[in-house]
């Protein structure tokens, strides 16, 4: 089917774009898979398609290899943003900054959780689930998701950041 010569498939493939909803990766290692899926359904609730990656069991794991997942998937483009949880949020952190255009940034305050989108344009969170309790962990989360890179100045220092 054609429509104003343009075909149907790419009338779809065009709506499809416009109503996507932005995407976001969750993961953590053993810590605290319950807070993750705290967040994962808060995060659903705020119009995000939440790629909720694990672990789903609460076996010892280690935390470089769920970091550096969720990190490939920010990476790759395919999820715009993405939250980590360890025990402290240093270790997955850690990790994900290992992945090239990964700017990840360890919060336990609303603050720098607004200041590492607007002035770093972190695309990753992360948390410590021994260290932040749920409400504080969901009001980080909502201070991360709500605000913008400011560009900038900060564009020039980000881009320093990711200058090979
Ligand atoms: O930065 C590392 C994280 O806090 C880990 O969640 C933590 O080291 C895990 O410790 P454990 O194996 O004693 O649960």
């Amino acid at each position: 089917m054609v429509s104003g010569g343009i075909p149907s498939s790419s009338l779809t493939q065009k709506a499809d774009l416009m109503t996507a909803k932005p995407r976001i990766v969750l993961s953590s290692d053993h810590a605290d898979i319950e807070l993750r899926k705290t967040i994962a359904s808060h995060v659903a609730d705020l119009g995000w398609d939440v790629v909720d990656i694990g672990p789903m069991t609460s076996e010892s794991t280690h935390y470089p290899i769920h970091g550096q997942a969720a990190a490939a998937r920010v990476a790759s483009g395919d999820c715009q943003l993405g939250i980590l949880l360890c025990g402290t949020g240093q270790g997955i952190m850690m990790a994900a900054n290992k992945v090239k255009g990964i700017r990840c940034g360890v919060c336990s305050d609303t603050f720098s959780a607004r200041m590492i989108r607007e002035h770093n344009n972190a695309n990753m969170l992360s948390m410590g689930a021994r260290v932040v309790g749920e409400g504080l962990a969901l009001d980080i989360v909502d201070a991360f998701l709500n605000a913008q890179f400011e560009g900038g100045r900060h564009a020039t220092r980000v881009d320093m950041i990711e200058a090979d």
